[in-house]
């Protein structure tokens, strides 16, 4: 039985059904009028704080989702780049820019968000890692107590289940509610790109215990093969038995209400069931609707640049730099042909894959094609525990493995067919490796393009603006093609696919400015907007919450969620948005006297 694809199949509706009965629970639920926290948007932080301030029996807990149920067809790794064409994400999509994102549609790069319970959480790559040890350490210096490394590392713990077998002890959480696994199934290539990485001179080791430099297979938010979402992880377990927990899918805030004399937030306006009701709070209201959501929500609200503010009819409550700061990571991603087999989207169709994917195993498992990860600090590559600037990670297949990922990035088609097409024509094997910036110095800018909570907010990039952006682009890119001197990429015969952008024709093939004008065309988004409602001292005028979270100037509004981030991690940031709502949930216990 165990080679029947239908009764297999059959095994997948089952699990999928269970899923589907815990996100009814929260079916038909009627709004109370007031709440103890009203957090706003489930995604990776809004999960995890609901689940632990509704810890406290005696708090009534809101928590309000845009968007609706995950499924658990969401959760199968493999289909990752499937989900941004959906409609669990928002779409969002940068301003248009002559220096950055040239190779896509209409000059503007496509910015996916999740708009499902769970938030981005359901649409990542579940690439899981903390980041450097120094970015926190960081965080504490620029005027944020609480904040190095020492004091962050006990809330990744906490939310970490890690059943990776060679992750420092000392450094791992195995208890969690999110779990972190290795995938079980491995490419030749990943195993080629892994040693590669050693013959280059890294070590392999877990980038996540005490050094980050070094190569290893990706830990991923998975187990057993399935996406480890924020819902899936501090909600699934409390369906049907935390009644002070209220969760309301499909419901819209459109605002925060803040007492303009008081200047205390007391509650919210959210848009659910065809008409816009106001919901009070009697503690706090916590935004955690991430980078782009909040400081729109933000600024709505009144709270924001007074001048931008006025500019657009809303009326300053606050005066504060909401939406600027606004960082991301791009990676120019470069493709190579070889003769192992490399991930291609027929092959998916192969119905027994479906067997081997309830067996826990096979490429159905695989998050989106990403296998392994390197990091490097290029400017001291013989300091073992550096800092690295340049992350390289590797997918076993190219832009033209599968028609979804052009279309998610919305690559022109002119860039495709010049680039890609003859790899798809032929059915030649090929992968690609993203070599990942990880500490730009660029900074872009959310603006409201109106006072409608229905229109989107403007997205001002701002890729590139500072020229050390493109430099190490170029440089970690350069690092990429370098590797396939190294025995273990010879062995696979892997080569630069020699083809060339057609608008960077008038640099030398594989020149400097040739590169350059590469990444200026391969700006492709890692998609981890953050930074946009900074974290400092009142003394930092671009500082928007305090070190426990607070809205400058406003009682009884906190943000928790990647917007906080003064500085972006050297990393891929849902692992820290998860510590970010660990403490932040401990920080209110404390400021409500339900912990010391
Ligand atoms: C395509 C993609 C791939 C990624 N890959 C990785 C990866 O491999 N590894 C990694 O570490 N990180 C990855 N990230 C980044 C990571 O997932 C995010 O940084 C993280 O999820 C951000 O968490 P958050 O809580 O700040 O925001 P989100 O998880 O985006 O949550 C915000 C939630 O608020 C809701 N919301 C917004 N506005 C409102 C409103 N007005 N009313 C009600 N609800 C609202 C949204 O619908 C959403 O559910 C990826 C992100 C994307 C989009």
């Amino acid at each position: 039985q165990e080679n029947n694809v239908l009764f297999e199949t059959i095994n997948f509706l089952r699990r999928g059904q269970a899923d589907v009965e815990l996100e009814n629970y929260d079916n038909g639920l009627v709004l109370d009028t007031e709440y103890d926290f009203i957090v706003v948007g489930a995604g990776t932080a809004g999960c995890a704080l609901a689940a632990r301030l509704s810890e406290n029996p005696k708090w009534k807990v809101l928590l309000l989702e845009a968007g609706g149920p995950e499924r658990l067809v969401m959760d199968v790794p493999i289909v990752a780049h499937f989900l941004q064409l959906g409609e669990m994400n928002w779409k969002y999509r940068t301003q248009p820019s002559d220096h950055a994102c040239l190779a896509m549609n209409n000059n503007r790069c496509n910015w996916p968000r999740g708009k499902v319970m769970g938030g981005s959480s359901v649409l990542n790559y579940m690439m899981y890692t903390r980041g450097n040890r120094r970015d926190y350490d960081r965080w504490q210096a620029l005027g944020n107590p609480g904040w190095s490394y020492k004091d962050v590392l006990p809330y990744f713990k906490k939310y970490e289940g890690s059943s990776v077998p060679d992750a420092e002890e000392d450094y791992v959480g195995r208890n969690g509610p999110v779990k972190v696994s290795y995938v079980n199934w491995r490419s030749k290539i990943s195993e080629a790109f892994v040693e590669a990485a050693q013959q280059d001179g890294l070590k392999y080791r877990d980038y996540n215990g005490r050094i980050q430099n070094g190569v290893a297979f990706l830990h991923t938010t998975t187990r057993n093969s399935t996406r480890w979402s924020s819902n899936r992880a501090y909600l699934y377990p409390l369906k049907g038995k935390r009644t002070n927990l209220h969760v309301k899918k499909n419901a819209l805030v459109t605002k925060v209400l803040i007492d303009p004399q008081t200047k205390t937030a007391y509650g919210i306006m959210v848009q659910t069931e065809g008409r816009v009701q106001k919901v009070l709070a009697r503690r706090e209201v916590i935004v955690s609707a991430g980078a782009i959501n909040t400081p729109q929500l933000l600024m709505l609200s009144g709270v924001g640049p007074a001048k931008h503010l006025r500019e657009v009819g809303i009326k300053p409550i606050a005066d504060l730099a909401v939406g600027y700061n606004l960082q991301d990571h791009t990676a120019p991603a470069v493709t190579f042909t070889t003769n192992a087999t490399s991930l291609k989207f027929e092959d998916f169709s192969d119905p027994t894959l479906i067997n081997r994917f309830n067996r826990m195993e096979g490429p159905y498992g695989s998050p989106g094609g990403c296998e392994a990860i390197a990091f490097w600090d290029l400017d001291h590559e013989r300091d073992e525990d550096g800092w690295p600037d340049i992350e390289l990670f590797l997918v076993g297949g190219s832009m033209s493995s599968n028609p979804a990922i052009s279309r998610a990035f919305g690559l022109k088609k002119s860039i495709y067919d010049a680039l890609f097409a003859e790899i798809e024509d032929k059915s030649l094997n090929a992968f690609m490796i993203f070599p990942m910036i990880l500490r730009p110095k660029s900074r872009g800018r959310i603006m409201l393009k109106s006072s409608d909570p229905f229109k989107y907010p403007l997205i001002h990039a701002n890729y590139f603006a500072h020229p050390y952006d493109v430099d190490i682009s170029v440089r970690g890119l350069l690092k990429a093609v370098s590797l396939m001197e190294q025995r273990g990429m010879k062995a696979i015969d892997a080569k630069l696919w020699e083809r060339k952008i057609p608008t960077c024709k008038q640099h030398p093939y594989k020149s400097w400015a040739y590169w350059a004008c590469y990444v200026r065309h391969f700006t492709f988004t890692i998609y981890h907007y953050s930074g946009t409602a900074k974290m400092g001292p009142k003394s930092d005028r671009a500082a928007v919450v305090d070190a426990r979270l607070r809205v400058h100037g406003i009682r009884n509004l906190r943000v928790a969620d990647a917007s906080i981030m003064p500085e972006i991690m050297s990393g891929h940031p849902n692992g820290p948005v998860f510590m970010i709502a660990e403490k932040a949930a401990d920080m209110i216990k404390q400021d409500h006297g339900f912990i010391q």
